[in-house]
């Protein structure tokens, strides 16, 4: 069984009781009175290339790290985040390994005026829901872990709520099928969630795969600026950062770095020469 699987094992379990104490009707109604979803895709640059994105993660937890921060207020940290410039925050709500839940969906979402990605292991299109009526405005579809007819059906949903999904990828058949879904938005993770291996290198051999116009997110293993400057060189309109975030004592000044240094045009009326 490989890490992932067992990730979903929980996750499935977790659901169930879930859907025990609150039936999808209630979940949907919610979902629907919720107020309406921001907008990711134009947040994440719209596939423009020159800016670099910052998605910005409340992350507590890791099965590749173990305990990373002691995050008393997920909603302060947040709001750093916002402050440093961040497009979108990510929140982990798996329980078990990262240690999140929709309670720090919740109080992110009402902390902050960004985009809020529900970041967990997306199985069932209550979980799609779920995220909606906790004011999320995207989802992650981790492309190992679902067929491609849940792929179709899961984004099909997610835009018919409004919302944006991020559609993971790791390998070349994976970004192959992301495509084919026709997703936005496409996210190339450098973990290798079976192993947990780290592999910079996998973004540059993938990200020209992906069709201009997409947006290409950058995940994972971003350590410093330099990073950042490697990622937006191979094409990445955004990264998403979860430990060297948490860990880093100003987070909003290490935001504001990361989105300088992987700009790959000018800023409008700044000078390029003289
Ligand atoms: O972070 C992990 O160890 C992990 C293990 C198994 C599945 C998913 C995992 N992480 C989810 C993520 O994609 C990251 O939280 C995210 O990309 C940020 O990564 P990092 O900046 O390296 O913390």
């Amino acid at each position: 069984m490989t890490v992932l699987d067992d990730i979903i094992e929980g996750v499935r379990e977790d659901l169930a009781e879930r859907r025990r104490r609150r039936p999808l009707e209630d979940v949907r109604a919610a979902a629907l009175a919720a107020p309406a979803p921001l907008d990711a895709f134009e947040a994440l640059g719209a596939g423009r290339a020159g800016s670099m994105a910052v998605i910005a993660e409340v992350k507590r937890s890791s099965p590749s790290k173990g305990a990373l921060a002691d995050i008393a207020d997920p909603a302060a940290l947040a709001a750093s985040y916002e402050r440093g410039g961040a497009a979108v925050i990510s929140v982990l709500t798996e329980e078990r390994r990262f240690g999140g839940s929709l309670a720090d969906l919740d109080a992110v979402r009402a902390a902050v005026g960004l985009p809020v990605l529900r970041k967990d292991f997306t199985v069932d299109e209550y979980q799609i829901w779920e995220a909606r009526a906790h004011g999320a405005d995207v989802v992650l579809l981790i492309v190992a872990a679902l067929t491609d007819e849940e792929i179709a059906s899961f984004l099909a949903l997610t835009h018919r709520l409004g919302m944006h999904a991020i559609v993971e990828t790791h390998t070349e058949e994976e970004v192959r099928r992301a495509v084919a879904a026709g997703a936005p938005i496409i996210g190339v993770n450098v973990r290798n969630l079976k192993t947990l291996e780290i592999d910079r290198d996998v973004f540059g051999r993938l990200a020209h795969l992906i069709p201009s116009g997409t947006v290409v997110i950058a995940e994972s293993g971003v350590r410093d600026a330099d990073d950042v400057a490697d990622y937006a060189a191979g094409g990445a309109h955004a990264v998403l950062v979860g430990e060297a975030l948490v860990r880093h004592s100003d987070p909003a000044t290490t935001i504001g770095a990361f989105g300088q240094a992987g700009r790959t045009s000018p800023e409008p009326g700044v000078p390029t020469h003289g």
